[in-house]
């Protein structure tokens, strides 16, 4: 832990980090708790001051070297990061990158905060609005993206003046220890940015119990962000909530077969699935349906299951036990409904590993449990459908609102579909939408705010209204 400057937590008992390719330990962090974080929002209260009191323009200085400390470190960064959560190691140079990009596309951005003068109503006043950073942020976040999803938070944060605690999962922390030291080689002020581990709720339990924190951005599961929306009550806490996926992707009959089988394998199988935009049920409408089946299958039957740190693999493995056990699950209830594996459909546990063969299945419908529930693995389950119109009621009947895809070359269609589709996100004939310049976010119980974009920067910025009268 890294706490006002100092590495600290040497005293305290550990969490040992585990390798789910072959069950090693590959390091420990100290496990925190109520004091440690409270410690961490003291530090960050005392540096707010003098860090929202510098221009934009000198905190964009560090930023921009923190970018270049992690371009510098992406091989140490990406190696760490398959180690300790298991994505192939070419997907986590890919994550050093996107999540880089974050540092720099805000260190910009915090330039553009701008204020307003609106028209008086009365010769004697002059109306304005300025612009001021929210205060103390504490960011909590996910195993599946260890480094993006913290800058993507970050970056915005400390641009805009704020300072920051950060609260990585106990399953993925090396990574941000890691980003911890660039951020020190960067020279950012002590207490601007901190790094607390181990016990989510008693460090949970300080950041919405201390009042000096304002902010909390938080990414991971819906019913998490259940928990954080209650607690935050208390003291009307600032909340932006990146939550949970189920997402639809929807091929029609005039789709180009081969961009739609391009765009599932990037959208379903990244992260092995582990991913909150993953397509998590495949719609084909019936024209196309043979033909996508054959070629999509073929195409899955040629990813490579292994470990990460192997250049060939495609396919790393599962983060745990539990998330092979909701693979597993998910796979055995659509078969037990009447579900067909068309490829795959096992788990391979060798060397304490947890592995799941990229699978398809066929023949799924409404009722099975992987076209309800978040799944989180390699398994892609596909529909048939008939018309547009159905379509688009199989893909809103979800309580999720992330991400969507959808796979058509008719204009009119496409524009159609997706004004029915109730998602924050949506590929339309693209399985990778995510970017740091774009707005990114879900609608219904999938979050509360967008991350990224300018929409990105507003989450960590209070307007104040400013009547002068001029008598
Ligand atoms: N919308 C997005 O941008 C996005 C991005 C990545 C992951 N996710 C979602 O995150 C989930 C997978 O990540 P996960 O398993 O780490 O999620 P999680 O909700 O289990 O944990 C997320 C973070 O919250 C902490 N946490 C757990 N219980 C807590 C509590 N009671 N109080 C405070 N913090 C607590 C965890 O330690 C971790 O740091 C999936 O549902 C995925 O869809 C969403
Ligand atoms: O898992 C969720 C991430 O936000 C996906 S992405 O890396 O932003 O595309």
């Amino acid at each position: 832990m890294n706490i006002n400057g100092e590495w600290v937590g040497d005293d305290l008992d550990t969490i040992n980090v585990v390798n789910p390719a072959n069950g090693e330990t590959v390091g420990t962090v100290p496990r925190g708790g109520e004091k440690e974080a409270n410690q961490a929002i003291e530090a960050a209260h005392n540096a707010f001051h003098s860090w929202s009191q510098l221009t934009a323009y000198e905190r964009a200085g560090y930023l921009k070297r923190l970018h270049q400390l992690m371009l510098d470190n992406t091989e140490e960064l990406a190696e760490i990061m398959t180690l300790e959560m298991g994505k192939p190691i070419h997907e986590s140079r890919g994550e050093v990158k996107y999540a880089a990009s974050f540092i720099e596309w805000f260190a910009e951005e915090g330039k553009r905060i701008y204020g307003e003068t609106i028209p008086s109503h009365v010769s004697g006043k002059r109306l304005q609005v300025w612009k001021k950073p929210v205060g103390v942020v504490a960011a909590i976040t996910p195993w599946n993206f260890p480094a993006a999803m913290l800058t993507r938070k970050m970056g915005p944060a400390l641009a805009a003046g704020c300072t920051v605690i950060m609260k990585p999962s106990g399953e993925s922390p090396l990574t941000a220890v890691k980003l911890m030291e660039l951020c020190e080689q960067a020279g950012f002020p002590k207490g601007v940015i901190n790094l607390v581990t181990g016990s989510s709720s008693k460090i949970a339990k300080a950041i919405m119990e201390n009042d000096k924190v304002r902010k909390i951005t938080f990414t991971g599961s819906t019913e998490v962000g259940k928990i954080l929306i209650r607690q935050s009550a208390d003291q009307v806490k600032r909340l932006s909530l990146e939550l949970g996926g189920h997402a639809p992707l929807i091929v029609l009959d005039d789709a180009n077969v081969d961009v739609a089988v391009k765009g599932v394998m990037a959208s379903k199988f990244r992260n092995a699935g582990q991913t909150c935009i993953c397509a998590n049920r495949i719609y084909v409408q019936s024209g196309i349906y043979d033909a996508f089946v054959e070629k999509f299958s073929k195409a899955v039957e040629e990813l490579k299951v292994g470990n990460g740190m192997n250049e060939s693999v495609d396919i790393g493995p599962l983060i745990n036990q539990a998330g092979l056990d909701k693979v597993n699950h998910h796979v055995d209830d659509a078969v037990n409904k009447g579900a067909s594996v068309v490829t795959g459909g096992k788990s391979i546990t060798e060397d304490r590993g947890v592995f799941y063969q990229p699978t398809v299945i066929k023949d799924v419908d409404q009722s099975m449990v992987v076209m309800q529930e978040e799944t989180f693995g390699p398994v892609a389950p596909i529909q048939k459908i008939e018309s547009l119109e159905e379509a688009a009621a199989f893909a809103n009947d979800t309580p999720y609102g992330l991400a969507a895809y959808v796979f058509t070359e008719n204009v009119a269609k496409g524009t159609r579909l997706i004004e029915q589709l109730n998602f924050g996100i949506v590929g339309w004939n693209d399985g990778a939408p995510s970017a740091a310049q774009v707005p990114f976010g879900g609608m219904k119980e999938s979050g509360i705010g967008r991350e990224g974009g300018h929409e990105g920067i507003d989450a960590f910025v209070e307007s104040q209204y400013v009547s002068i009268g001029m008598e």
